[in-house]
């Protein structure tokens, strides 16, 4: 089984870590760095061994996911420059590009990627690109590793990942804030807090089961709930007073902007 090692513990990791046992890859493959103790005894508690020694987990991994914030990165792996051979690194990093990694460790073999939080639930969606140094076998651990915790699909060009980011990578958040607004608005309106977490969570999972499986557009799927003066077209009409989609579309393009201002910084 291959070995992975992770450095840096935190939410993105532990999401991946929980994505990986629970499809089967055996814990004792699997290591894991952060200088955070309860993080490291979070990695304990799923069996996984876990320290502080970012050298000593390189050293004994053949795949390592770099999972620090970005910010981060260039400090925690200037001190690893040089121990990449014959190594695939995966970034999950936001923003910063493969140059970045080739210009701080020299001879490395790089994954991008941008996994989502969902991972931790088996739900989790991940775009992947890879360099002309990633082998094969690379390749197929970065595969394993992101399908192992939901999907995973290879993009074309680097750029397309910062893409993913906007969408996919940051898009929990969008879901968990318009859920939340939904709780918020049907308890306003009586329902107990928990009647109501069921009901928007089923109707979320529904309406997103319903977009892959049925042979319709989401605007088609859109149209058949909203009966003409009725319920449903009140409701859009008064979200597109707030220019609902324009708001989504500007909310993703400073996301997409963000992650090339962190490439920018780095
Ligand atoms: N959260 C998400 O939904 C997603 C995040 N990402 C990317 O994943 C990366 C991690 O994000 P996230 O998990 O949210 O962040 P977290 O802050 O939760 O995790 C980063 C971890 O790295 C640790 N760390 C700091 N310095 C070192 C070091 N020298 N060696 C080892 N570990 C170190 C931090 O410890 P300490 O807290 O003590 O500093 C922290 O526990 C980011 O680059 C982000 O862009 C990508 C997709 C989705
Ligand atoms: O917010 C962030 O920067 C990270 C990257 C994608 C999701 N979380």
């Amino acid at each position: 089984m291959t070995r992975i090692a992770f450095i840096g513990a935190g939410n993105m990791a532990t999401a991946l870590i929980r994505g990986l046992l629970n499809s089967g890859h055996t814990a004792t493959s699997i290591r894991a760095t952060d200088p955070y103790a309860p993080s490291l005894d979070a990695m304990r508690a799923l069996g996984v061994a876990a320290d502080d020694n970012n050298a000593a987990a390189v050293a004994w991994a053949e795949v390592v996911v770099i999972a620090v914030k970005p910010q981060m990165a260039r400090e925690v792996l200037t001190p690893l420059a040089g121990q990449f051979t014959g190594k695939t690194l995966i970034s999950i990093c936001a923003g910063l590009p493969c140059a970045f990694f080739e210009g701080v460790l020299g001879d490395v073999a790089v994954v991008r990627a941008m996994p989502n939080t969902p991972a931790l639930v088996g739900l989790g969606a991940t775009g992947l690109y890879a360099t002309a140094a990633v082998s094969d076998a690379g390749r197929g651990a970065a595969d394993a590793l992101f399908n192992a915790g939901g999907v995973a699909r290879w993009v074309e060009s680097e750029a397309l990942i910062d893409a993913v980011t906007a969408a996919s990578g940051s898009g929990p958040a969008y879901f968990f804030a318009l859920i939340e607004a939904m709780i918020q608005g049907a308890t306003a309106l009586g329902l107990d807090s928990d009647t109501a977490k069921q009901l928007v969570c089923q109707t979320a999972l529904g309406a997103a089961q319903m977009t892959l499986s049925e042979d319709a557009s989401p605007t088609e799927l859109r149209t058949r709930v909203t009966s003409k003066g009725g319920t449903t077209a009140a409701a859009l009409e008064r979200f597109e007073d707030g220019d609902f989609n324009a708001t989504i579309q500007a909310g993703m393009q400073a996301a997409y902007a963000r992650a090339q201002e962190l490439a920018a910084q780095s």
